[in-house]
């Protein structure tokens, strides 16, 4: 094993905090020349795809790398930004904004910065940035509310390949989870209402998560009953009653069954059955992204509309909102007990009026 470099040990250094936000990925551009390594090293992670590698070898490289970047790079080119690709852009804001909101809050200053499973910024490169400004102490959260093998578990991954090839790696913390966090649900009821005030309601409100290979849910990945749980504490905060409401799984990959019901099938069936309007909200994206921006606000409208249907709304990511940044350093500070200056009674305080102030908007606990 090769080691990474890192600077000479010196006593006494002051070891600083830091916080790293972990997204999926993204190309570095809307072409097939970009897509093709970004989806060779998405889909060569055996977390992703579960395929023995003797067989999946030949299909990625025959056949999924000789076709989808093209047409992959096409949806790419219509949600494209000036500034880039849009999952790249929000992930980036939401670290300065973190950065900027826990800045004001805490004695300790805090190294805000963040990372992409696959494609640049890499988690080894930021990691070892991190380190070499002077944290020896590192809180790593991957920007997925709901944990799955294939995306949280994926990240700590690469976390743990990076750091067994340290001698001296920072300490570690993991967030897992926050599906059912008062700030996060809050977030989502507060960006519907708002939607709401400003647009009407629906007949029914989609809330469509990315899917998984439906094997992970009997082999014991949570992931299905995190969303569940998300989904019913939103609908719950919301005052919905049972049939204003669904869950579906979107974005299936290949030929085996996923997470149902599936997206894009149950809203073409819903404007068979005369469901005149749908709004669509996707609560396991944080930022706005390929899977929302094209493949729900663009290609399920089109094919809702086709079917019958009469309107449909797109409710965007948390993106930048303010309840959001707020909800996320809430997620951050309550894991960061014993590693700030702060007296722990002061932390307890923010926690508490965060939890209140998500309560108050609607959020059950
Ligand atoms: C929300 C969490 C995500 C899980 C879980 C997830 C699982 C998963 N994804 C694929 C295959 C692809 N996903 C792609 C894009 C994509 N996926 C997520 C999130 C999760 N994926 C996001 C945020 C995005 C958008 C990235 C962006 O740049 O905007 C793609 C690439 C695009 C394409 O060619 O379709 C693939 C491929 C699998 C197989 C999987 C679980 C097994
Ligand atoms: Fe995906
Ligand atoms: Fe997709």
């Amino acid at each position: 094993m090769r080691y990474l470099p890192e600077p000479p040990f010196r006593h006494g250094t002051v070891s600083r905090v830091g916080v790293l936000l972990v997204n999926l990925g993204t190309p570095a551009a809307p072409t097939s020349e970009a897509l093709r390594p970004y989806l060779q090293q998405f889909l060569s992670d055996p977390r992703v795809i579960e395929i023995p590698r003797l067989l999946w070898w030949p299909i990625l490289h025959l056949f999924i790398l000789t076709t989808r970047p093209r047409k992959s790079a096409q949806k790419y080119a219509s949600i494209w930004t000036p500034e880039g690709s849009p999952l790249l852009v929000h992930t980036q804001r939401q670290a300065t904004l973190l950065k900027g909101y826990l800045g004001e809050r805490t004695r300790t200053p805090l190294l805000v910065d963040y990372a992409m499973r696959y494609g640049v910024p890499s988690i080894e490169t930021t990691l070892l940035k991190m380190k070499a400004a002077g944290c020896g102490r590192l809180l790593i959260l991957p920007l997925y509310p709901q944990y799955a093998a294939s995306s949280t578990g994926s990240v700590f991954d690469a976390v743990a390949d990076t750091i067994k090839r340290l001698r001296n790696p920072p300490e570690l913390r993991f967030i897992k989870h926050f599906h059912d966090h008062p700030g996060y649900i809050a977030t989502l009821a507060e960006s519907v209402r708002a939607h709401w005030a400003a647009h009407g309601r629906p007949d029914r409100l989609i809330m469509s998560f990315h899917g998984v290979p439906r094997f992970t849910l009997d082999k014991g990945d949570p992931y299905h009953c995190e969303c569940q749980k998300t989904a019913r504490l939103l609908a719950e905060s919301l005052g919905l009653a049972p049939d204003a409401w669904q869950l579906t799984f979107q974005s299936r990959f290949g030929r085996a069954e996923w997470l149902t019901p599936y997206t894009q099938p149950t809203l073409e069936a819903l404007a068979r059955q005369g469901v005149g309007r749908v709004d669509v909200i996707c609560p396991g994206f944080l930022a706005d992204c390929l899977e929302t921006l094209e493949e729900i606000a663009v290609e399920a409208k089109t094919a809702f509309l086709a079917a019958g249907g009469r309107e449909f709304h797109y409710i965007p990511c948390p993106n930048e909102r303010p309840d959001w940044i707020r909800a996320l350093a809430d997620i951050t500070l309550g894991q960061l007990s014993g590693w700030l200056d702060e007296a722990p009674q002061a932390l307890a305080r923010e926690a508490q009026a965060s939890r209140t102030r998500a309560l108050a908007l609607g959020a059950a606990d």
